[in-house]
Formats: C-alpha cells, sequence, structure tokens
C-alpha cells in the first residue's frame, strides 16, 4: 500500500510501503493512484514527494504478482497521471530505484538520490524490457547510446553516475527525503512544461542506423538466444522514429510478447531459484533459519595451485585475514607473484579494494595454528588429501572448521582422518574461483548444521551463490556431468563430430560445446580421473577396449590423451588450435581420420546423427542424473541444481536451468524419448529414466514448485 501524510503544511507525501524492496503490487499502486488524487485535490497542498519505506524507493513491479491474474490499477495510467499532475511531484530515490521503480521516478518532475542508492533497468534479466514507458522516457532523457547501454544489460549505476547521465537532478549525503521536500517547496508554482520528460524530442544522433546496427550486433553476440535484449534495442529504436504515444504503444506490443515467452518464465523462476537456495536443508534436517554460523576472521588456503589463488583472492577480497600455505619457496613465490597481480588487476577492473596486507605466505602448514577455517586445494589425490587432513588435525585449534575444495572425493572419508569430522565440509569453487559465483557447500553425513551455516554464509561473504549440497561421487555438478560428457562421447563413436555435437549445444544456448570445454579445461583432468578409478586400459583394441563394468565405455578422451592431446594448453585435443595455449578451436582433419579410423577397428559404422538426437541424448542423459540426485536426496530441490547448472556449468539462463527445462519440455515426452534411445542403443548406460522422474511424470508433469511434496515421499515408494 502507500501511506499519505502531510510535511511541513504544503508537502503532500506519498509513502510505497511493500516490505521487502516496496514492489508496486497491486496494493501499491491502488495506494499510489488514490494518494495522487488526494494530493492533487488538497488546496494546501502545493508539491507533492513520492518516497519508500525503510529506506527503499522501489524495487520495481512486483515480480511475485507476474503468475497471477492482474489486479489493481495498471502502471502505465498510474505513471501518466503523476507525469500529467499540476503540481510538482519530486522522487526522493533511497536504496534503489529499479525497473518499475525506476519508471515511476522518470514520470515525477523531479528526481533526488541519497548517494548510496543504486538505479537501473534490471528487466532485461528477467526476460522482460521496461514495460511502464521506461523504453521511450530514458532516451528522451539521457540520450540514445546511454539508454541502449542501461536498458539492453540492465546494469545498475550509482546515484554519481545517474546525475552525471543526467537521471536524477540532485544527490545528497544527508536524508533524501528531507531534500526532496526541501526541493519540492522550492519549485512550487514554477512551470512543469519542461520537466515532463514524455514531451521531449528524442535526440536523434546523425550515426543514428550506426548506433542501432552495433546494439542489435553487441546484443547477438552475448544474448546467447535469449530475446529480451534485441527486444529491448527495438522498443529503444521506437522512442526514435514514432511519436511518444505510438512509442508506448509498441512498447507495449513487444512486452506482451516477452511477458508471454517461455523465457521470460524461465528467467523468473531463476531469479527466485537463486534467492530459494539460500533456504538450505540437509538430508539429516538440518536447516538455514535453525543453524547458527560461526564467526570467522581468519582463514587458511592450503595449496596455492589453480584454484587456490583463486580463494585466496575471493577471501581477501571479501574482508578476511588469510594464510596462504604452498610447499616449496619456489612455488610459493610463483603464486604470491600471481596472487599480487589478480589482486591488482580486480582493484582496476572492478575497483575491488587491493587487500595485499590480507594475505600471509607461508611454507609451514603450522603457519595455520590460530585460523577459523582452513580450505585445502591440494592436487585431487586421496593420499595426499588425507595427509593433509591428519596433520591439520593435529595443528589446528580445537573447533576450526576444515574444509576441502575437492571436485569430488569422499568428504566423509577426509572427515574420518580428523578428531573432529562434525568440522569438515566441502567447499566446492569453480575455476577461476575469484570470478565464478557458484559455491557448492558439500556436507557429509557427519557435518554438523552449524558448520554447513558457516560455510555457506562464508561463500556468501565472498560474493558467491552458495548450495548445500550432499556428499557423492562429482556432487551435484560434477555427477551429472559424467553422462553428458558420455552421451557426447558415444555419439561421436557412432558418426557425429566435435563441431556438430558443440553446435547443436552452442545453438541451444550453451556459451560453449561439450568438446570446447573440454579442450579449455583439458582432457588430462579427466583422464587422472579415471585411470585412478581403473577405467583406462592399456589394450585399445578388441571389445573389451569399450567395456567397463559390463557397461559401454568409450576409451575415446583416453586414446586422444595417450597422444598428447590435452587441449588447448597443447594446441591439439578435440580441436587444434594455432599454437599451444591458443584460444580459437579450428575443426582437426587429423581428429577426423582419427575417428573413423576408430570405427573402423571396432566395427562401427558412421550413421547420420540429427540436430534432435545430439540435444536430446546429451541433456536427458544430464537431467536423468538430476533426477536421480533429488531422488537420493543429495540436492533438496530442483532450484538447487538449477542454480548449480546455470552458474557453474553455462546452461543458458533464459532456459531456467536442466530441471525447469524439462518441465517445460514435459517429463512425460523426457521419458518417451529416454526409453526410445535406450530401445535403440540398449548397450548406452545412463538412458533408463529413473524411477523419481517417471513417478513425477506419471503424476501428470507437476509445475516444478510442487515436485518437492514427491520428492519428500519415503525413497522406497519411488
Ligand atoms: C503493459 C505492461 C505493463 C508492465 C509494466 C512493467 C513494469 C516494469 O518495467 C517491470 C519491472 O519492474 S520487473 C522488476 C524489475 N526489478 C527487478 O528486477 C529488481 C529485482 N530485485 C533485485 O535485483 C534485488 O532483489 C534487489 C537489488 C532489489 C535487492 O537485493 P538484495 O538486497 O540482495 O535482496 P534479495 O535477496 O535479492 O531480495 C530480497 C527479497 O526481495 C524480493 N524481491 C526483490 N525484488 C523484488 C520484486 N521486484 N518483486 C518482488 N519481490 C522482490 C526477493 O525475492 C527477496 O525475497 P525473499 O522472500 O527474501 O527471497
Ligand atoms: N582446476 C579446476 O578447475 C578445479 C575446479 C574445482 C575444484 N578443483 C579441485 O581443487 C583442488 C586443487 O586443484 P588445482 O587445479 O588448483 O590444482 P593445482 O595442481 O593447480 O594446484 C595444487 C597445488 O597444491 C600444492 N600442494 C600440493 N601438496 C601440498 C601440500 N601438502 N601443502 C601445500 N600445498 C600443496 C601444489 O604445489 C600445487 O601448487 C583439487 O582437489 C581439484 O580437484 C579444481
Amino acid at each position: 500500500m502507500a501511506l499519505y501524510s502531510r510535511v511541513s503544511g504544503s508537502v503532500g507525501m506519498i509513502t510505497l510501503q511493500n516490505p521487502p524492496v516496496n514492489a508496486l503490487s497491486a496494493a501499491v499502486r491502488q495506494g499510489i493512484v488514490d494518494m495522487m488524487h488526494r494530493a492533487l485535490s488538497e488546496p494546501e497542498v502545493k508539491s507533492v514527494v513520492i518516497c519508500g519505506q525503510n529506506g527503499k524507493f522501489c524495487g520495481g513491479a512486483d515480480i511475485r504478482e507476474f503468475g497471477a491474474k492482474m489486479t489493481g490499477p495498471p502502471l502505465v495510467p498510474m505513471v501518466h497521471l503523476i507525469e500529467a499532475a499540476s503540481k510538482p511531484v519530486v522522487a526522493a530515490i533511497e536504496g534503489i530505484a529499479l525497473g518499475g521503480g525506476l519508471e515511476l521516478a522518470l514520470s515525477c518532475h523531479y528526481r533526488i538520490a541519497h548517494s548510496k542508492a543504486t538505479l537501473g533497468f534490471p528487466e532485461v534479466a528477467l526476460g522482460l524490457l521496461p514495460g511502464a514507458g521506461g523504453t521511450q522516457r530514458l532516451p528522451r532523457l539521457i540520450g540514445v547510446p546511454a539508454a541502449l547501454d542501461l536498458i539492453t544489460t540492465g546494469r545498475h549505476v550509482t546515484a554519481a553516475e545517474a546525475r552525471q547521465l543526467g537521471i536524477v537532478d540532485e544527490v545528497t549525503d544527508l536524508n533524501a527525503v528531507d531534500a526532496a521536500v526541501k526541493f519540492a517547496q522550492s519549485v512550487t508554482g514554477k512551470s512543469l512544461d519542461a520537466r515532463r520528460i514524455s514531451t521531449y524530442p528524442c535526440p536523434r544522433p546523425p550515426d543514428l542506423d550506426a548506433i542501432f546496427e552495433r546494439a542489435m550486433q553487441q546484443v547477438r553476440r552475448s544474448a546467447r538466444g535469449a530475446i529480451a535484449p534485441g527486444t529491448c534495442v527495438q522498443a529503444v529504436h521506437a522512442a526514435v522514429t514514432l511519436p511518444y504515444a505510438k512509442g508506448m504503444e509498441r512498447e507495449r506490443e513487444l512486452f506482451s510478447l516477452l511477458f508471454t515467452s517461455g523465457q521470460a518464465r524461465a528467467l523468473q523462476y531463476y531469479f527466485f531459484a537463486q534467492r530459494a537456495v539460500s533456504r538450505w536443508s540437509t538430508a539429516n534436517g538440518a536447516r538455514w533459519d535453525t543453524s547458527k554460523p560461526r564467526p570467522v576472521r581468519k582463514a587458511a588456503v592450503i595449496g596455492l595451485g589453480t584454484m587456490g589463488r583463486g580463494i585466496t583472492v575471493s577471501l581477501a577480497q571479501a574482508g578476511f585475514s588469510v594464510v596462504a600455505v604452498e610447499t616449496q619457496e619456489q612455488q610459493l613465490s610463483e603464486a604470491k607473484q600471481a596472487v599480487s597481480g589478480m589482486l591488482e588487476r580486480g582493484a582496476k577492473r572492478r575497483g575491488v579494494p587491493l587487500a595485499h596486507d590480507k594475505i600471509k605466505y607461508s611454507c609451514s602448514v603450522q603457519a595455520v595454528a590460530d585460523v577459523d577455517l582452513v580450505i585445502e586445494a591440494v592436487f585431487e589425490d586421496m593420499a595426499l588429501k588425507k595427509t593433509v587432513f591428519q596433520q591439520l588435525s593435529a595443528i589446528c585449534k580445537p573447533g576450526v572448521l576444515l574444509c576441502t575444495n575437492t571436485s569430488g572425493l569422499d568428504i566423509d572419508e577426509l572427515a574420518s582422518q580428523t578428531q573432529s569430522p562434525e568440522l569438515v565440509v566441502g567447499m566446492h569453487f569453480f575455476a577461476p574461483a575469484h570470478v565464478m559465483q557458484l559455491l557448492e557447500v558439500v556436507y557429509g553425513p557427519r557435518s554438523s548444521p552449524e558448520v554447513v551455516a558457516t560455510a555457506m554464509q562464508m561463500g556468501k561473504k565472498m560474493g558467491k551463490v552458495s548450495v548445500a549440497v550432499g556428499n557423492c561421487r562429482g556432487f551435484v555438478g560434477n555427477r551429472m556431468l559424467k553422462p553428458y560428457l558420455e552421451q557426447a562421447f558415444f555419439l561421436l563413436e557412432e558418426g557425429a563430430t566435435p563441431e556438430q555435437v558443440d553446435q547443436v549445444l552452442e545453438e541451444f544456448g550453451f556459451a560453449m560445446g561439450v568438446f570446447k570445454v573440454s579442450d579449455l579445461s583439458g582432457l588430462d583432468v579427466g583422464w587422472k580421473v579415471r585411470k585412478s578409478d581403473g577405467l583406462v586400459s592399456p589394450a585399445s583394441t578388441g571389445t573389451s577396449a569399450r567395456i567397463r563394468g559390463g557397461s559401454r565405455y568409450s576409451p575415446l578422451g583416453d586414446l586422444l590423451c595417450e597422444r598428447g592431446r590435452f587441449g588447448q594448453k597443447t594446441g591439439r585435443g578435440w580441436y587444434q588450435y594455432d599454437k599451444p595455449g591458443g584460444r580459437v578451436a579450428k575443426p582437426d582433419p587429423w581428429l577426423h581420420g582419427f575417428l573413423e579410423e576408430y570405427r573402423a577397428q571396432h566395427g562401427l559404422v558412421a550413421r547420420h546423427i540429427d540436430h534432435q538426437e545430439v540435444l536430446e541424448r546429451c541433456l536427458y542423459a544430464l537431467i536423468n542424473e538430476g533426477f536421480q540426485i533429488l531422488q537420493d536426496g543429495i540436492a533438496a530441490g530442483p532450484e538447487d541444481i538449477d542454480v548449480i547448472y546455470v552458474l557453474g556449468y553455462g546452461w543458458p539462463r533464459h532456459r531456467g536451468g536442466p530441471m525447469f527445462y524439462a518441465g517445460q519440455v514435459g517429463l512425460d515426452k523426457v521419458v518417451e524419448r529416454l526409453e526410445h534411445y535406450q530401445q535403440i542403443h540398449p548397450d548406452v548406460p545412463g538412458l533408463q529414466p529413473c524411477s523419481l522422474l517417471r513417478k513425477l511424470a506419471a503424476s501428470g508433469n507437476p509445475a516444478i514448485h510442487k515436485w518437492r511434496e514427491v520428492i519428500q515421499k519415503p525413497r522406497s515408494q519411488l
């Protein structure tokens, strides 16, 4: 709702009230309309201030209402009522003015912002465009290039930048509402003719066509199949080419097109999923709201390779004191140099405070004696990690959290090396750890709720989205990756090429196909794991070469590694590169010949594989594993899996995540297609639909938020 009060006798104050962000719900819109009429009808009131309760102006349209039937006054007539008012209306912007909140502010005649406020049009991230006049007013106010930038990227700007761009009239370090009241009094009685943005002509720079062409190219490059950014460009184009009223009609048409698209639904689901994962629960009943995190001031990182360096940077930038430990002086000094460079680049590019003084380097593990939490990031080798955990357990003060960055080893086995297994959790960061936003917090059967809560909170403080997951081989993300990779290998055996598989996945929206990603990460990484699992056989011919544990196995990745083809680092992998370390993947005729030879050697006849089969076999095998993970209680809900896949594995955000996507496709259809491929390829593992997937499909493809009801039934019933 919106409250009305009278300030200093002549200023009518409308205060938006809808915690937590004063979103424009039906009740708030109704309140604004009613209170505007009241302010305009009271003769003593000479001007109006609109502000938000609790130091937040407005977070935009109420996203929670998007799925429901529209009630209350629509936004567009509401902003027109404000702009057309005969008394000056001043927006007092504290905290945030986002989306519809900024549109509300742009309909006011003046805008006063607090210096800490942020403003922006984030609609594009929800698959929408600013639909209450934002695409028509902003270019009129700040020009086309700046408006295109803000609307197509959704980036938030500070009050200072907003002032520079001309979005706000004044910025204050003091109370913005008081400043707005004073300002409102000062403009009482002044003509408002020049203050109604909708009446401004839209600036037409001479190189207009080139500006729009560049904007379209830019969004095509970055959107990876998302339709909102390009539609935002079209809406701004309407502002330049059409009169305001016609431009508004075009904005409405384009908004409706986006609003009813599956992409907007997926992005809005994802918005709430990302927030839902912070309300974590574990399989043994620990929960976010009953588990208190422990205070952590000082942390240690053991092992300063690729991951340890990024983790050290991330901890220091978040304000933690860090003890960074390596084995030998040489490695330590290389790591120190690399970490310093990363901190400096962070300060230069993102304005993060330099945090060199937060880090102490050491070659002795004894240096961690007084820390509150340790993150181990040594080689992925169980024997080595066990030794490190035994040492840590002996050296650290009592009560210290011992965390491992392992990609998939058994957390419980590591915990059993320590005197306090309840203090052990996985903190699985993703490379590069100072950039990637995802953290899997892996709890073992003995991890205490408090320790899970602490690791989750640490992640948040480091700017990560933390997702709590159970302990199993590969946890959630890497466990699902295995069947996806396997299908890709099998498709090569059956006749596909890496280029074909990658193209299908990239058209789906992945930034890189599976083979390009493997080349980037290094083929030797998976090879080492397969070797330690006893999967890599010296015999590369005969039927046994393609069978492991009674199931079909593809040794293709192993064969490439045997030939020294580790991907980008060696200049050769699934693709060729101009030099070791090269980044541009080119199809490799050698690889094509090698595949032909391999098929001939194993009696495989190449067949034509279409786009649909590539997509379905890769994605549905991955999705099927996701359902198995839910069934096993490793992830608490589908949102956890979706957030992990979007933030950690490049799943296109506008498709919501693998579990949401499965629901969109139809769970019955996913089951039917898996069964279809299973029948044709009975030897291919990973295609047998798991019981939870079957059960959900049989119960009529329920909406994703209802899955938990089925999941929570005893597993024996699945
Ligand atoms: C003809 C057609 C006319 C159409 C008109 C279109 C109008 C318009 O152009 C469309 C929009 O405005 S689209 C909207 C454009 N606006 C946006 O896209 C803004 C989206 N919001 C954000 O970016 C961030 O939430 C903030 C930066 C606001 C706060 O960040 P923070 O401090 O890290 O906090 P946090 O953890 O993120 O959120 C705290 C709680 O607030 C909740 N909530 C937040 N916004 C909400 C909303 N609009 N609604 C409802 N709820 C919203 C959030 O779910 C969470 O609830 P929970 O129950 O505790 O989980
Ligand atoms: N690289 C990735 O993409 C990635 C992603 C997520 C998780 N991980 C996991 O993170 C861990 C580290 O991986 P990485 O890629 O950083 O490895 P890396 O080989 O780059 O670095 C490991 C570092 O540990 C050091 N080290 C070895 N034994 C040590 C000891 N006893 N004390 C102190 N330092 C020691 C080594 O000198 C080396 O610098 C592994 O468990 C890996 O599975 C890696």
